[in-house]
């Protein structure tokens, strides 16, 4: 168990890892944080663990990964901000079971990511990576043949979500058809259609677009069978992650001419920093298009998520909210002026709320708020008391038997 005492800002130390935008440093800053380190690339396991020794906020994006391991030997960790939209690279629960919070940018990104993907989608219908490649080593493949316009064709969209469906309305405004499959029941857009089944929409479709999360149940979800299942000559995009098409197959479709090509911005393994190689067994194919994971790297994209991210991080520093985290119980509690406001995240088994008020009661607390709010395992209560009271009570809290964390902010 930890007890942190309200900690002068300047001692609050940030991790920013994998080159978060400075938006983000901006919004810290003007909240009156300093002590804020930041780092291009991914770190090692090695490398963050030590890192991680005296940090109280981590920032990353998708390279980081924070395994249960890993989140063992991080002492001081308070909350984790996931500058992106996916948390797969973040044992969820092992961070809630430890009493550290998960934020995330659920949104920011998507637009970036349905531009990307529909002009992949232009693009190989053209035929222009290949020509393009060919360009380069100075040839010239001047020819219409198996070059069409995206104007007509069915896209076939796998999870209809915030990217899914935003996709859908630019598809269609480019006069294309456009059926989906999720798992959800959802409300298609404009003249979009459900389609009754994977197979139906993989059988159905010129062009297959994943926009699906990293879970056990989109794992290989595109393997061998599914990739037989599609159109002779369709052409697959995948940006969303990189365990949800298994390669092997892919590559041979597309070396076969099965598949006429490809877009992949996601892979099963993608290097750690900038410097390291790439490999692939996509690499040298002339009809597909490869992307160093960049579906959600804009510049307006990245702005704003530096900014929702770290406005998350801020507010639970400064007032332990937690709305919207990924894996937190949520409280808002509005502040109160001249109280402190203690924290307090414990194992979520009866009677610790009534032992946390045994302590206000028999210390004559007054209590001025108070919020209790649960999720999966762990309990999580926001109580603002008298000044005077804070420092002994934090003591007394931290000792209550299945306390994970607790803090005073003032
Ligand atoms: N390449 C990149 O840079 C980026 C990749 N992504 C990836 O894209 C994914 C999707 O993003 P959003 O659309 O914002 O997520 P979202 O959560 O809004 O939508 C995902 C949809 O997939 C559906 N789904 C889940 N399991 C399914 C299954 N087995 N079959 C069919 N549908 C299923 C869900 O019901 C949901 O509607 C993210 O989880 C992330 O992994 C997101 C942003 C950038
Ligand atoms: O920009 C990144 O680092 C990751 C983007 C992504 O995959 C996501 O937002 O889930």
């Amino acid at each position: 168990m930890t007890a942190l005492a309200s900690l002068d800002k300047s001692k609050i130390r940030f991790l920013l890892l994998e080159g978060v935008h400075p938006s983000a440093l901006d919004v810290l800053r003007a909240a009156g944080y300093s002590a804020i380190e930041t780092v291009a690339g991914a770190l090692s396991e090695a490398e963050l663990t030590d890192r991680l020794a005296d940090v109280h906020f981590l920032g990353i994006r998708s390279r980081t990964q924070l395994s249960a391991a890993v989140l063992a030997r991080t002492p001081k960790l308070v909350a984790v901000g996931a500058f992106c939209i996916g948390t797969n690279q973040i044992d969820l629960d092992a961070a809630r079971d430890r009493g550290i919070a998960v934020f995330n940018a659920p949104y920011s990104n998507t637009r970036s990511v349905a531009e990307l993907v529909l002009a992949e989608a232009i693009l190989l219908l053209r035929g222009v990576p290949e020509k393009n490649a060919m360009a380069h080593r100075g040839g010239w493949l001047k020819s219409a043949e198996g070059s069409y316009e995206i104007r007509g064709k069915t896209l076939g969209i796998v999870g209809y979500g915030s990217i899914g469906t935003q996709l859908s309305v630019l598809a269609e405004a480019m006069g294309m058809q456009v059926v989906f499959h999720d798992v959800v029941h959802k409300l298609p857009l404009g003249n979009a259609r459900p389609a009754g089944s994977l197979p139906e929409l993989l059988a159905a479709s010129d062009i297959v677009s994943l926009h699906v999360p990293e879970l056990p149940s989109t794992q290989w979800m595109l393997d061998e069978p599914e990739l037989a299942m599609m159109k002779p000559g369709a052409i697959l995009l995948n940006a969303s992650r990189g365990t949800v098409v298994r390669i092997e197959p892919l590559a041979r479709a597309l070396r076969e001419r099965r598949l006429a090509g490809a877009a992949i911005d996601v892979f099963p393994v993608e290097p750690r920093t900038n410097q390291d190689a790439f490999t692939s067994e996509l690499r040298g194919l002339d009809n597909v298009i490869l992307t160093p994971h960049i579906g959600g790297s804009t510049v307006e994209a990245q702005a704003n998520i530096g900014v929702e991210v770290a406005e998350k991080l801020v507010r639970y520093s400064d007032n332990g909210t937690t709305t919207s985290s990924v894996n937190f119980p949520e409280v808002a509690l509005p502040a109160q002026a001249g109280k402190h406001r203690l924290l307090h995240v414990h194992r979520n088994v009866p009677g610790v709320l009534s032992e946390i008020n045994r302590v206000f009661s028999e210390g004559q607390v007054n209590i001025a708020a108070q919020y209790l709010q649960t999720r999966g395992g762990i309990g999580y209560v926001v109580t603002d008391i008298d000044a005077a009271s804070s420092e002994r009570a934090l003591q007394q809290l931290s000792r209550i038997p299945g306390t994970l964390r607790s803090r005073v902010l003032f």
